[in-house]
């Protein structure tokens, strides 16, 4: 097996890099139907097995799960996940060869394994999906040629699928079929009324490639949604327990503070998020957000680079092939900072408070989204497809912080997620060392205040910088569409 993007011509790889249509919501008509009737059996029931599927299961369709014999000899959460919410559960014998459609939800990291051992099980013609495709793109897996080759993948953790689904709306979701297996022509039909199935046509799905996912999918995770995240999480607190501020409320305001500032980056894009500060406090976000893009650029760029050519997945492989040994150090790590470790105050943060003690998140933010779209978007990856996996996602990723700082954030994400995670965290941290020298409480963990007043020519020059970016402008169009978003508020 060879890394199967490598193996393109440049024109193949720019073809499918840029494949990505925004489906109309009259292309969904047809509902479930494709599906309807028809035996779907999920392979894996942890984060995103389980809560897809139940989401498919309220759509009317009828799912089942099929675990590794171990995990059901030993009953295991797996094995608890699916039988605690009644759905049937067998072994790969009893449950795949009767399959019309099998949805493998394992880790990445086993996908090579489980597809060797899925595919001599599935009958002719059935249909194998994914919701990430690490496996078919970066290692190349042959899938064998009567199967149709699927995927749905939603740009969301798996417990906010569910959660916005249970809310009546959805998660925004890029679909796929696998040009070398779709003999039959019913890939995008499938893909559709799985999308709806979960609810992801209530957000926005679009008809892109594999390649365009698992390329753009990465990015995210590692950079904004997870990796920066943390890193701004773990030096603020740092910062504001090192200024004397309380660390009970320095850590309440570091694990809500992510969610509320960006409920507020969900709903009106970057200018609303910076809309919610004062005008002095907006004028030196700007600054600071300005300051951190041009530190981490070269970063955010390191890692497109590393993904597109492959660096990244090869060297994560041979964390694979070293028993995760890179993975299992700095997940022991991130348990051991001082921010994870910190009880949290029962005294109440009003919500904008959140905003005006927290300056520095909301830079934090505008940099880490700006940055990551942008070198999606000059990497060759669609503008909506780049606005997913940056500015809608990040407020879902928030929700896992809210409910248990980085923990559940890394527990929920998938391990490729974390691994690129820990890996932005340990070479962005001491990149910011000098910057976070001059940071003070003024812009975390106490309300901003300045001397000078609010020039109104630089307001106005900061506020059409602002507004003008690219992610903003494809924002806009693209949440006209989300008419049944939902406020989600934990604080
Ligand atoms: N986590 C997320 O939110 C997201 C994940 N994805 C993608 O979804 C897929 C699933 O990831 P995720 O939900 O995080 O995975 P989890 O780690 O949460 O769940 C994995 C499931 O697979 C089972 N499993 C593990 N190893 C094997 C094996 N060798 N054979 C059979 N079953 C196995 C586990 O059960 P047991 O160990 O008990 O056998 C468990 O039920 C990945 O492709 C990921 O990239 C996409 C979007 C978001
Ligand atoms: C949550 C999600 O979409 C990720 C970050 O891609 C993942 O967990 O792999
Ligand atoms: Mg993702
Ligand atoms: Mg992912």
């Amino acid at each position: 097996m060879s890394n199967y993007f490598n193996t393109l011509t440049l024109r193949q790889k720019l073809e499918q890099l840029g494949q990505c249509r925004f489906m109309d919501a009259s292309e969904f008509e047809d509902g479930v139907n494709a599906l309807k009737g028809k035996k779907i059996v999920i392979v894996g029931c942890g984060a995103q097995g389980l809560n897809q599927g139940l989401n498919m299961r309220d759509s009317g369709l009828d799912i089942s799960y099929t675990l590794r014999q171990a995990a059901i000899d030993q009953k295991r959460q797996s094995y608890i996940n699916a039988t605690s919410n009644d759905f049937a559960v067998g072994t790969y014998e009893e449950m795949l060869p009767t399959a019309d459609l099998i949805i493998n939800l394992t880790p990445d990291k086993q996908h090579t394994n489980v597809v060797n051992a899925v595919m001599p099980l599935m009958k002719k013609g059935a249909t194998l999906s994914y919701s990430h495709g690490f496996n078919i793109v970066e290692e190349g897996m042959q899938i064998r040629k009567d199967l149709t080759v699927i995927m749905v993948a939603p740009k969301s953790p798996g417990s906010e699928v569910r959660e916005e689904f249970k809310r009546g709306f959805g998660v925004p979701t890029l679909t796929a079929v696998h040009p070398e297996n779709d003999p039959e022509g019913k890939g995008w039909a499938q893909a559709k009324a799985y999308a709806v199935a979960t609810g992801g046509h209530t957000a926005g799905v679009l008809e892109s490639s594999f390649v365009a996912e698992v390329k753009s999918d990465l990015m995210g995770e590692q950079t904004i949604l997870c990796g920066l995240l943390q890193t701004g999480a773990i030096l603020s607190f740092d910062k504001m327990v090192a200024e004397g501020i309380d660390a009970g409320y320095a850590a309440k305001l570091i694990q809500y503070g992510w969610e509320t500032t960006t409920e507020a980056l969900k709903h009106g894009g970057i200018t609303n998020m910076m809309d919610r500060l004062s005008n002095p406090a907006k004028v030196e976000a700007f600054r600071l957000s300005e300051e951190l893009k041009d530190i981490m650029r070269p970063l955010f760029q390191k890692h497109m680079d590393d993904i597109m050519t492959g660096h990244f997945s090869k060297t994560m492989m041979e964390d694979w092939e070293n028993d995760d040994i890179n993975l299992l150090t700095w997940r022991a790590a991130t348990g051991e900072t001082a921010f994870e470790k910190q009880e949290i105050t029962s005294d109440e943060i009003p919500e904008q408070e959140y905003f005006d003690h927290g300056t520095l998140l909301v830079a934090f933010v505008r940099a880490g989204v700006e940055l990551a779209f942008e070198a999606m978007t000059e990497s060759g990856i669609i503008d909506a497809s780049a606005y997913y996996e940056s500015l809608h996602e990040t407020p879902l990723i928030a929700n896992t912080i809210a409910r248990m700082k980085l923990a559940e954030m890394n527990r929920v994400i998938s391990d490729t997620a974390e691994y690129g995670c820990y890996l932005f965290d340990h070479a962005c941290k001491p990149l910011l060392t000098d910057f976070m020298k001059t940071i003070s409480t003024n812009v975390i963990g106490k309300p901003f205040s300045s001397e000078n007043g609010v020039d109104n020519q630089e307001l106005i020059r900061i506020n059409k910088i602002i507004r003008n970016h690219p992610v903003e402008i494809v924002g806009e169009q693209l949440r006209a569409s989300m008419t049944a978003m939902k406020v989600i508020k934990s604080v």
